[in-house]
């Protein structure tokens, strides 16, 4: 196991008689994505503000890179950077002006500022943005002249607010392939918060996910689905049109098939087995008459295990 950067034992807030963040205990290791995941409201940003040393947790602690975030939070804010969902910039400088002037007033000389803020910015692909205002760049522009803003400091540590609100799916793409080379290449620790389960998944080494200020369950998306999902080993789609009427019926009853569902569209069958049927199941299907368009396995995903999760407004718990 690799070492341990964030360290959260027994984190809690409470604003007044409302508990925010309930015990929370959660271990992050080097160069690991986590993401924390919940509903609006869930404690996700108030779990941050206690990370950063900026909110006093009322009970528990968190040690990031070996400090004392309420204790030491200046020595936690000279190892972590912090993008906020929204950050400001200097609109009427551009991009380079801005990520010098973070250099400098973080101590790096001039030379060397101008040096680093140039390799970063080609680094989160703004090389042909630099010289352009601030105030002009795109939202996706912005994010990752966020993240070289947050580089620049040569953080251990990132933690990114929703750092995919609001961009275009070519501009997610881009910031999520930064943000995976940022922790394989450089070993940076990231933690991002997000409600965009599917691009989240794309990148996460783990997610937890946080409901009502509490960690509900934690791990790698196959595991947490593994847990979620155990009662059936296999579960297949199929796509399909022109199916006789009686098809799902006729599937069900086909030996070792655990149960047979129509998606959403009516054209997907979702087909849940105890032992490997695949081709048996396809030649079931094309036999009956029934167009076969696509036939596969099912993985399931971050949207599948957090719909488990919320679905009616009930959060379950998973051992
Ligand atoms: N300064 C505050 N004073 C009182 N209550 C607060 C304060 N900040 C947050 N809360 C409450 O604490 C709970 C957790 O809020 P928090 O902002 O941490 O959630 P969140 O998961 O970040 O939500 P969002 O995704 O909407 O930002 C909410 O019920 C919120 O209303």
């Amino acid at each position: 196991m690799t070492e341990a950067i964030i360290e959260i034992t027994d984190l809690t807030k409470y604003y007044s008689q409302k508990c925010a963040v309930d015990h929370l205990n959660v271990t992050i290791h080097r160069g690991e994505v986590f993401g924390l995941l919940g509903p609006n409201g869930a404690g996700k940003s108030t779990t941050i503000l206690m990370l950063l040393g900026l909110s006093e947790p009322s009970e528990g602690q968190a040690i990031v890179c070996g400090y004392h975030s309420t204790r030491q939070p200046i020595e936690v804010k000279r190892k972590v950077g912090y993008l906020p969902d929204n950050i400001g910039f200097y609109e009427e400088r551009t991009g380079l002006e801005n990520i010098v002037y973070t250099a400098l007033i973080n101590g790096v000389p001039k030379q060397e500022a101008t040096e680093r803020a140039e390799r970063l910015l080609k680094q989160v692909g703004l090389e042909q943005a630099k010289d352009k205002k601030a105030g002009h760049y795109s939202r996706g522009m912005r994010q990752r002249l966020g993240l070289a803003d947050v580089l620049i400091k040569d953080p251990e540590v990132i933690i990114l607010d929703e750092p995919t609100l609001g961009i275009d799916p070519q501009g997610v793409q881009e910031l999520l392939r930064i943000i995976r080379y940022l922790s394989k290449e450089k070993g940076i620790t990231v933690l991002l918060s997000s409600h965009q389960l599917h691009q989240v998944q794309q990148i996460c080494d783990r997610v937890g996910l946080f409901v009502e200020g509490r960690l509900l369950a934690e791990g790698d998306v196959q595991t947490l689905a593994r847990k979620l999902f155990p009662d059936y080993k296999l579960t297949y789609y199929a796509n399909v049109s022109n199916q006789p009427s009686d098809l799902i019926e006729k599937l069900q009853k086909v030996d070792g098939v655990f149960s047979v569902e129509e998606g959403e569209s009516g054209q997907q069958l979702i087909i849940k087995t105890e032992v490997d049927l695949s081709a048996r199941l396809a030649g079931f299907i094309v036999q009956s008459g029934a167009s076969l368009h696509e036939f596969g396995l099912k993985e399931y995903g971050l949207d599948d295990i957090y719909h488990h999760y919320f679905e009616g407004g009930v959060s379950r718990e998973v051992s």
